[in-house]
């Protein structure tokens, strides 16, 4: 089957696409949880099956701010890196950095210690390496924010965020953070299957996650976006593209074939945030007529990485970091299978047929 499509490759009980609204985490319905919980809440969820009481989210929150400060080791390798460097090689060589300054027991008996303080470190590996590199200085770690959302935005763009910017990160955070057996989480979960550590399943998570075809296609779905000056010159673009065969990033999915019910979530928080001083709210009415387009044109529903990328644009946040952002969150869903393969383990190694040469004699060098 071509890229495995259709194909049940393994059993879960983290999340589904396709009961109820069509996406839940452990039952729960992806709308109540990207609107009425904080990211914290989820990632909770996603690792430990239950939804945090107050004195348990508490805890899980204090572990995760303590994980934001980093060894020095981790800093230099952040400074060494070049300013050039891609952002997610960037997270993914800081999580390497971090694996061999703090490994992972054998017996991986502190893999949650060990995931809550890459939860607390990702936005720091990011917004560590962004000052001293684009700004020429020492970023200090620590914050008064209390939770992953608003430090992310607080620490990067050194200003208290707007509470429309926090809600709307923190229902991103949400968004992204698991979705069933996409390719990264697979990828993730062969890792672990081969019982390696959680430091490599990330960095298989990221290499993974990095392609345009998955979470890259945010970057390229907002390039798209912010070519255009007026909706008759993007529709027109749309149309040359479907005439070249092309795809444009942000829209199709292997399990929506109608609606992604994260878009329609994104869709309203990027019209929230066009309402900001700083946003042009022709941005949005470009991207809700090409949505619109693809959509009677070609049957092809947006997902969650078009209008995730615009919101990303109004929060005023470089391109090159949207997937490292979709990193942050992700890692929930991550983690949360590599526990789960952990728990009831055979390594992934499935069959694959054969479409090479019949068996040959072996040829000598001096007859090649
Ligand atoms: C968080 C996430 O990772 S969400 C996904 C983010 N990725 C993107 O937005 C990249 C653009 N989209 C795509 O490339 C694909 O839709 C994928 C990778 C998401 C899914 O791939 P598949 O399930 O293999 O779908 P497939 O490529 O077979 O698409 C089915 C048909 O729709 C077309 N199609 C799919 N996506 C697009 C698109 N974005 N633009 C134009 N046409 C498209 C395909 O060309 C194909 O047409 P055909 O039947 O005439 O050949
Ligand atoms: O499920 C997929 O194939 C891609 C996706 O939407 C995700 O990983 O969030």
């Amino acid at each position: 089957m071509s890229g495995l499509a259709g194909v049940i490759a393994g059993e879960s009980a983290i999340c589904t696409c396709g009961l109820g609204n069509g996406l839940n985490y452990r039952g729960y319905d992806i709308a109540d949880l990207a609107l009425k919980c904080e990211f914290e809440e989820v990632a909770y969820l996603l690792l430990n099956g239950e939804l945090p009481n107050k004195s348990q989210l508490e805890g899980f929150r204090k572990d995760i701010i303590a994980g934001r400060e980093l060894p020095q080791n981790v800093k230099d390798v952040l400074k060494a890196i070049p300013a050039t460097s891609h952002p997610m090689d960037v997270m993914k060589t800081a999580t390497s950095a971090l694996g061999c300054c703090e490994p992972e027991a054998d017996d991986f008996s502190d893999q949650e210690e060990k995931i809550k303080r890459l939860l607390g470190a990702f936005p720091s590996f990011l917004v560590y390496w962004h000052h001293w590199h684009k700004n020429g200085k020492e970023i200090e770690l620590a914050s008064d924010e209390t939770n992953i959302a608003g430090y992310i935005l607080e620490r990067l763009k050194e200003k208290t965020p707007e509470a429309v910017e926090v809600k709307a990160m923190n229902a991103m955070l949400t968004l992204y953070a698991e979705h069933e057996f996409n390719a990264s989480t697979f990828a993730n979960r062969i890792t672990a299957s081969t019982l390696s550590d959680i430091y490599s399943c990330m960095t298989t998570g990221i290499g993974t996650l990095k392609g345009h075809l998955h979470g890259g296609a945010n970057e390229v779905a907002i390039k798209f976006v912010l070519q255009f000056d007026n909706v008759e010159h993007a529709l027109k673009e749309v149309d040359a593209i479907f005439a070249r065969k092309e795809k444009i990033m942000g829209f199709g999915h292997r399990v929506y074939r109608n609606l992604d019910p994260r878009s329609p979530i994104g869709f309203e928080l990027a019209r929230e945030l066009k309402e900001l001083p700083t946003s042009d709210p022709k941005l949005f009415d470009i991207a809700k007529a090409v949505r619109d387009k693809v959509r009677d044109d070609k049957g092809l529903p947006d997902n969650i990485d078009f209008f995730g990328g615009l919101i990303y644009h109004y929060m005023q946040i470089e391109r090159l970091y949207y997937t490292p952002l979709f990193i942050m969150s992700r890692a929930a869903g991550w983690a949360a299978h590599a526990f789960e393969q952990r728990a009831n383990n055979r390594i992934i190694r499935p069959g694959s047929e054969y479409t090479g040469p019949a068996p040959r004699d072996f040829v000598p060098m001096e007859k090649r």
